[in-house]
């Protein structure tokens, strides 16, 4: 079974990885990575001599190289791939656009090419919208983005589940919530009022501080 992981040297994508190669050694797992600020190799340094991983560094929007790659017989796509940081798509949403729309169509449209077994798409709670101090998100709650980040994770979730129905790709879509632990980027909560505390620095909360967030432990995600 060869796997193909996207943007497995992220926060998420990179603890997948870990346990992937050290779980499974019979699968392989090919790790396609364009290494931006959010990506850190650093995260794999203990697999990266692993017989069963290799790591490519490259773009999900570049049809090319993917076809490069499904050409080697890739049987399933984990698509963690993504701008992430939902404060950044606000001054700059076209990387959002670019990353998670185009890229994950180019993703669907090669596996759609080349035939898979499953395509998993890694989305969001925040397509929902959000939720007051009661009540909870669940598979039948309606879309309703909105920030540029999450409007670009919805539009990717609606072309994956336009795959399956029109062309009867096999695919899931998870949608988590707000995941910590290692290898998370200092730019989310978590990791960053950590650091800010450790050196007495301000910790900044955003508005009246009532934002509800669920939060999951990343190796809790990735063992799901
Ligand atoms: C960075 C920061 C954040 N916040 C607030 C804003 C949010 O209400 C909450 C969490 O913010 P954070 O930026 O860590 O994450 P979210 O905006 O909830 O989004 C995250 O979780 C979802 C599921 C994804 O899908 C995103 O990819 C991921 O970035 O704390 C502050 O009050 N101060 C700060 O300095």
């Amino acid at each position: 079974m060869k796997i193909l992981v996207t943007g497995g040297a992220g926060f998420i994508g990179s603890n997948f990885v870990n346990y992937m190669v050290n779980h499974y050694p019979e699968y392989n797992i090919l790790n396609l990575d364009v290494l931006t600020y959010a990506g850190n190799l650093e995260n794999l340094r203990s697999v990266e001599k692993a017989r069963n991983y290799q790591f490519i560094i490259g773009d999900i929007t570049n049809r090319i190289l993917l076809e490069t790659l499904f050409e080697q017989g890739i049987d399933v796509v984990i698509n963690f791939a993504a701008e992430s940081h939902v404060d950044r798509s606000i001054p700059d949403p076209g990387i959002f656009v670019k990353t998670n729309i185009q890229g994950t169509h180019a993703l669907l449209e090669t596996a759609k090419a080349f035939g898979i077994k499953k395509f998993l798409q890694v989305s969001t709670d925040e397509v929902y919208g959000t939720i007051g101090s009661e009540g909870l998100f669940c598979k039948t709650t309606s879309l309703a983005p909105n920030s540029p980040y999450s409007a670009s994770k919805a539009s990717a979730d609606l072309m994956v589940r336009a795959y399956h129905e029109t062309f009867d790709l096999p695919i899931n879509i998870t949608r988590c919530s707000n995941n910590y632990g290692p290898y998370q980027f200092p730019e989310k909560l978590i990791p960053l009022m950590i650091i800010n505390a450790l050196n007495d620095k301000p910790l900044p909360v955003y508005g009246d501080g009532l934002n509800v967030r669920d939060w999951l432990h990343v190796e809790d995600h990735v063992d799901g």
